[in-house]
């Protein structure tokens, strides 16, 4: 089967890892400086499920709760990475926001999504539980990961299952269901 083409957008506050969790997925290193993105865009063939994947992953600028939603981040995107850090409860809140702001702007219901909590090599500043961010997943019917991309723990995991949420709603995966039929 040829390779599918897919264009993630990875979105949420500032400095939250964006651009160090796509570095590390994509060229497999982590850099501990901080340069503000304003916009870049990495490639990575991948495979999932014994499919082949062509991956674009659009790294956004850094948002905050007045932003306007990027008109840009709505075209041809199939779906969507967003993050907060598990050490900034205000990143918490700004990715509430960006994600209303998501649902309002292309008028959906449901929209691939995972979210994700960064930077659990740090412990020790922890402010959001993996229970808040867990909870609030469910609530969008979103799947949700802890990861750092300082440790590249759950990186990879990250993109292969945004590409399978993003197969669940073309409605290409199966999903287990509990239903007894009677
Ligand atoms: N300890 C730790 N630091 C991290 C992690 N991920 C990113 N950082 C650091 O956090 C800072 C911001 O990381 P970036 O990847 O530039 O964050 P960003 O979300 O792309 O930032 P903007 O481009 O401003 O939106 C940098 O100093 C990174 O080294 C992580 O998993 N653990």
């Amino acid at each position: 089967m040829p390779p599918k083409q897919r264009k993630i957008a990875i979105m949420g506050f500032r400095s939250v890892g964006k651009s160090s969790l796509s570095i590390q997925f994509v060229e497999g290193q982590f850099v501990d400086s901080y340069d503000p993105t304003i916009e870049n865009t990495f490639t990575k063939s991948t495979r999932v499920n014994s499919q082949d994947y062509e991956l674009k992953l659009v790294d956004t600028a850094g948002q905050d709760e007045y932003s306007i939603f990027p008109a840009q981040y709505l075209m041809d995107i199939h779906g969507y990475v967003l993050v907060y850090s598990i050490t900034s409860s205000k990143s918490f809140e700004v990715v509430q926001i960006i994600y209303e702001k998501l649902l309002d702007m292309t008028g959906k219901v449901h929209v691939p999504i995972v979210l994700v909590g960064n930077k659990t090599d740090l412990h020790m500043e922890r402010m959001i539980s993996s229970e808040e961010g867990k909870r609030l997943a469910d609530s969008w019917k979103a799947a949700f990961l802890e990861a750092s991309a300082k440790q590249n723990e759950s990186v990879a995991d990250i993109f292969h299952t945004a590409l399978l949420e993003i197969e669940k709603a073309n409605g290409n995966v199966q999903e287990k269901s509990n239903c007894i039929i009677s």
